[in-house]
């Protein structure tokens, strides 16, 4: 089980839950990353948590002024980026230039979709995995894997009926252990989280309830 936690805009301490998610990573032996703010990527990976981007634009090298360029994104730290993420919504084609961007920077992608219809279409892109996440449940206290557990396990059907290869994440509403643990049940091999983490008075407690039952 991956557990991915992306820092949105939220006002947080970035450095202090990054620490927070390298020791609990470090100790419960569960791989956790943080995706921050692409002006902090290189802050956050100074404190050797595994650092994601929130997104990389389907550009080369170039005049592309305001862009987020997967090279830049690499030389920073990240390791990863998350893509068409439901608050950075992508066309099709800029989802696809998106993904040979970052494979040129060689970093681990996760297609973010609204549907199982989505994460079929996403699959059929090749990135490493897809995550789904109901818009809806964004930001709330339910967890997608309990609101809507079908919709997780037909995200997995319709990603394995195109590619085996491409793991299925779920994200929304995620902040327990018993959250990931349902989601894990259901198929998936990544969580996609964010305010249960980012809004807490205690990230760091917050992070080894996440681990408590993988
Ligand atoms: O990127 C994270 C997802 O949008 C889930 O956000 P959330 O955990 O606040 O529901």
């Amino acid at each position: 089980m991956f557990v991915l936690v992306n820092l949105k805009a939220y006002p947080c301490d970035g450095p202090a839950v990054a620490r927070a998610v390298r020791e609990v990573s470090e100790e419960s032996g569960v791989r956790m990353a943080v995706a921050p703010q692409a002006a902090q990527l290189e802050t956050i990976h100074d404190t050797g948590a595994e650092t994601w981007a929130q997104h990389v634009s389907p550009v080369e090298q170039g005049s592309h002024t305001g862009s987020t360029l997967a090279e830049a994104v690499a030389d920073a730290g990240a390791v990863g980026t998350l893509i068409n993420h439901s608050e950075r919504r992508l066309r099709l084609a800029d989802i696809d230039g998106a993904l040979s961007a970052a494979d040129r920077a060689d970093l681990e992608t996760v297609v973010c979709a609204n549907n199982p219809a989505q994460v079929g279409a996403a699959a059929a892109l090749a990135p490493d995995a897809v995550a789904v996440e109901p818009p809806e449940l964004i930001g709330g206290d339910v967890s997608v894997s309990t609101a809507d557990p079908g919709v997780v396990k037909d995200a997995v059907d319709a990603a394995t009926a195109v590619d085996e290869d491409v793991s299925v994440f779920c994200g929304a509403g995620v902040s327990t252990g018993s959250d990931v643990a349902a989601a894990g049940e259901l198929g998936a091999e990544g969580v996609l989280l964010a305010s249960g983490v980012a809004k807490a008075d205690d990230p760091e407690a917050v992070l080894w309830d996440l681990v408590s039952e993988i």
